[in-house]
């Protein structure tokens, strides 16, 4: 590690402010990098979890959206700090979530699932019950974006959604997307609604009421708002298995469009499908898992499985006798 790493003259004032931000022990006087990890202890060393080129990268960071309007902020990371579980034991985990991350959590029935999603979508600070702190792009989020009714990082897609007005599909996506102010909204609105129907299982056109929407199209419709005309970048998604919408579809929109999706789930085939999945027991993370190669090809089978499924429920849909299971 190098001057040459930063671009900056070292502001030993902002450098104390790095460390006591990301909890790192603090060291007077230090002049660069350097000599701060040259200061440190072989035992201070191992505990940081970092090594020399991370730990350069996370201040480079840090200088790179220290300072500017939190409004203004690219989201390049999302930290959740580790709390505590139902019983106040300590968790194991932190976490860290980039664009494009798409992450499971699963759990059984009360075990914390929803309320690491509400530690998110709240950007706790070791106010709610796990103890939690959420960390943007390395550093605490300001009170004005913690607390200005509708948090402009955080999209939830929830089991019941709720239109509070009643409107045309394509009515309610062009407010949408005016609201964004598109010079041209008809195409990413055709787009929305195209995604929007390709994954729901019954389709649905623009002239169709929001109220008239079943549970499956309505969800299908805000994930794909979700996806084209939202700015906000992380996506919480709380169960959406049986919402008749095809669900590893709307997870590679998320994906292409480079947000963090965050996805509670119950659904062996969602499970699978993220790029980690987050173990949830007891109040508190206590597993992080990669899937390896046999689960992707577990992937692939259920994949079938799911499109039989699919088949029988739409026969059974239309009033047919089944007297085979379809092949
Ligand atoms: N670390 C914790 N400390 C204290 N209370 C907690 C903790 N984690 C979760 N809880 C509480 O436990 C209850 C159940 O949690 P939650 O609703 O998040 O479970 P879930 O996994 O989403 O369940 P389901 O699969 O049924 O939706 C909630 O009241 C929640 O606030």
């Amino acid at each position: 590690m190098t001057a040459a790493h930063s671009p900056h003259p070292f502001d030993a004032a902002r450098f104390a402010e790095f460390l006591r931000l990301h909890h790192l022990p603090a060291r007077a006087e230090v002049r660069s990098l350097d000599d701060y990890w040259a200061a440190l202890t072989w035992e201070e060393r191992e505990d940081t979890g970092l090594e020399p080129e991370t730990l350069a990268a996370r201040y480079a960071e840090f200088l790179a959206l220290d300072g500017q309007p939190d409004g203004e902020r690219a989201l390049l990371s999302l930290d959740v700090l580790r709390g505590r579980d139902k019983s106040g034991a300590p968790e194991r985990y932190d976490l860290r979530f980039v664009p494009g991350d798409v992450v499971c959590l699963v759990g059984p029935t009360g075990a914390g699932k929803s309320r690491l999603l509400a530690d998110i979508e709240c950007l706790a600070q070791g106010d709610t019950p796990t103890g939690r702190q959420v960390l943007i792009n390395g550093v605490p989020p300001g009170d004005a974006e913690r607390f200005s009714g509708e948090s402009g990082l955080v999209a939830q897609i929830s089991q019941n959604m709720n239109f509070v007005i009643d409107l045309p599909v394509g009515e309610f996506l062009h407010m949408h997307a005016e609201s964004r102010a598109l010079t041209d909204p008809a195409p990413v609105v055709d787009q929305v609604l195209r995604a929007a129907v390709a994954m729901a299982g019954e389709p649905f056109d623009a002239d169709t009421q929001v109220t008239q929407l079943s549970g499956g199209q309505s969800r299908a419709l805000m994930i794909a708002d979700a996806a084209f005309l939202s700015p906000k970048p992380v996506v919480l998604i709380d169960e959406i298995e049986n919402a008749g919408v095809d669900r590893r579809a709307a997870l590679d929109l998320f994906v292409r469009k480079g947000k963090i999706v965050l996805l509670s789930t119950h659904d062996p085939l969602l499970a699978l499908s993220g790029s980690r999945r987050l173990v949830i027991r007891h109040g508190a993370v206590q597993d992080v898992i990669t899937p390896g190669p046999e689960e992707q090809t577990m992937i692939a089978h259920l994949v079938e499985i799911d499109a039989r499924l699919a088949d029988l429920r739409a026969r059974l849909r239309n009033g047919e006798r089944i007297s085979s299971f379809p092949a």
